[in-house]
């Protein structure tokens, strides 16, 4: 399985291209286009998204709403696209517009000025059109059809928020994928605890009024992994890693971790490791989940417990410190229309890359040119490795 995406932020639209999905698969477009809308959602976002309303229309690899085992080709219109027209043109030549609204303030904390010395781009809206997480609707989209995928081998996930700036969300200890599920579907911060939204909806609001902006925690939970996908043999085919690159490479992502994550560094021994247990029922399972169900590089067969840090947006409406990449001058950078926080959306976006690595291993160790075959294999296995 591969994905790619290609389009600019208010260019004309994405695309994607995912290869490798089994052929057999019925795909709910309909979860798609709820998924985006979600992705869309949350308190916290800018006006961009009352622009917006994201819908897939998949042109390749689905006949009939089953997928082929053809690569699958996926668009999302830039609805913002029909008021940057003379600016994003794919084809017509500069005009007054563009070079009255060129960029040439990078703004701290985004590719524009590294990635216009990398490019020798002058207008460095040539770099943030595609460096923006706009992109991420389309990981969404591709994301969602790895997630209806995993669900048809009974594999469940969601992701969710546990902090905004200051106010960490209360919640019991173990949750699993239903609750979350439910729980988030009340509120419009996708957090587990309702009575935290008054006053993470109050921080956001004060944020936003002092021009400033929010970063944040979220936390992806999986259920009914099997135990040893991933390898403890070679670097390069640890699932944990490549899970790790995959949330790493989420715009404003800054951190990654497993289970208990930084406070595993420290907690004892005695405390930290999960005790292993056999029922006939059930096959080996473990007392406690503190690893967040990785050992070795391998899944362990406990529910994946994956956290992301995400950092403040960067574009601030008080501008920071800049150089006019002409003048050398210190200036205000450049602003751009922003979101006060995006760690709603990226809860959804982590899930989506998550789910995305998850087809990848599955489809890579078992066979899997037809869904049901690669049904058949899956239990198999589990069924061989309960008894063993
Ligand atoms: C869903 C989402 C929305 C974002 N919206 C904005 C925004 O409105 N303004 C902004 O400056 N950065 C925004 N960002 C963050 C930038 O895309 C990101 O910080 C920048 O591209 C640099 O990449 P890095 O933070 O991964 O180094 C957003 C990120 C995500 C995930
Ligand atoms: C467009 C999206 O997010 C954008 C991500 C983004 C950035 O710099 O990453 C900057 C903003 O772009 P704009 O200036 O067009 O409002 C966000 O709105 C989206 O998530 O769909």
């Amino acid at each position: 399985m591969e994905y790619y995406t290609a389009g600019e932020s208010h260019g004309p639209q994405l695309t994607g291209i995912l290869t490798g999905v089994p052929a057999g698969l019925k795909l709910d477009v309909e979860q798609i286009n709820q998924v985006l809308r979600s992705r869309q959602a949350g308190y916290g976002r800018g006006h961009r998204q009352q622009i917006e309303h994201d819908q897939v229309n998949i042109v390749g690899g689905l006949r009939h709403g089953m997928t082929l085992g053809s690569p699958l080709a996926l668009e999302i219109a830039n609805r913002d696209h029909a008021n940057w027209a003379r600016i994003m043109d794919p084809l017509s030549s500069p005009n007054r517009e563009n070079t009255r609204r060129k960029v040439e303030r990078p703004r701290p904390g985004h590719a524009d000025l590294v990635g216009g010395l990398k490019t020798r781009h002058r207008d460095l809206r040539n770099v943030l059109e595609r460096s923006s997480a706009r992109e991420t609707a389309m990981r969404v989209a591709i994301g969602n059809v790895c997630t209806q995928l995993l669900a048809a081998l009974g594999i469940q996930l969601v992701g969710y928020v546990q902090q905004i700036g200051s106010i960490a969300v209360t919640e019991p200890a173990t949750l699993t994928v239903g609750q979350v599920g439910r729980a988030i579907l009340e509120n419009d911060l996708r957090i587990a605890n309702q009575e935290q939204v008054a006053p993470i909806h109050a921080l956001i609001d004060q944020s936003r009024q002092a021009g400033d902006t929010l970063g944040g925690q979220v936390r992806v939970l999986v259920e009914n992994v099997p135990a040893g996908l991933g390898s403890y043999a070679s670097a390069q085919a640890k699932l944990d890693a490549k899970i790790a690159a995959a949330v790493i490479s989420v715009n404003a992502i800054k951190g990654v971790s497993f289970g208990d994550g930084q406070q595993l560094g420290q907690m004892a021994g005695s405390q930290a490791m999960d005790e292993i247990a056999y029922q006939k029922l059930r096959g080996y399972y473990r007392l406690s989940n503190h690893l967040g169900g990785f050992e070795g590089g391998m899944t362990n067969g406990m529910p994946l417990v994956i956290n992301a840090t995400v950092k403040p947006i960067p574009t601030l409406y008080h501008p920071l410190q800049t150089v006019d990449i002409n003048t050398k001058q210190a200036v205000r950078a450049n602003v751009e229309r922003s979101d006060t926080t995006a760690v709603v959306p990226a809860s959804v976006i982590v899930a989506s890359v998550v789910a995305i690595e998850l087809a990848k291993e599955i489809t890579a160790t078992f066979e899997s040119a037809n869904l049901e075959r690669l049904r058949e294999a899956l239990a198999r296995y589990r069924q061989e490795i309960s008894e063993a």
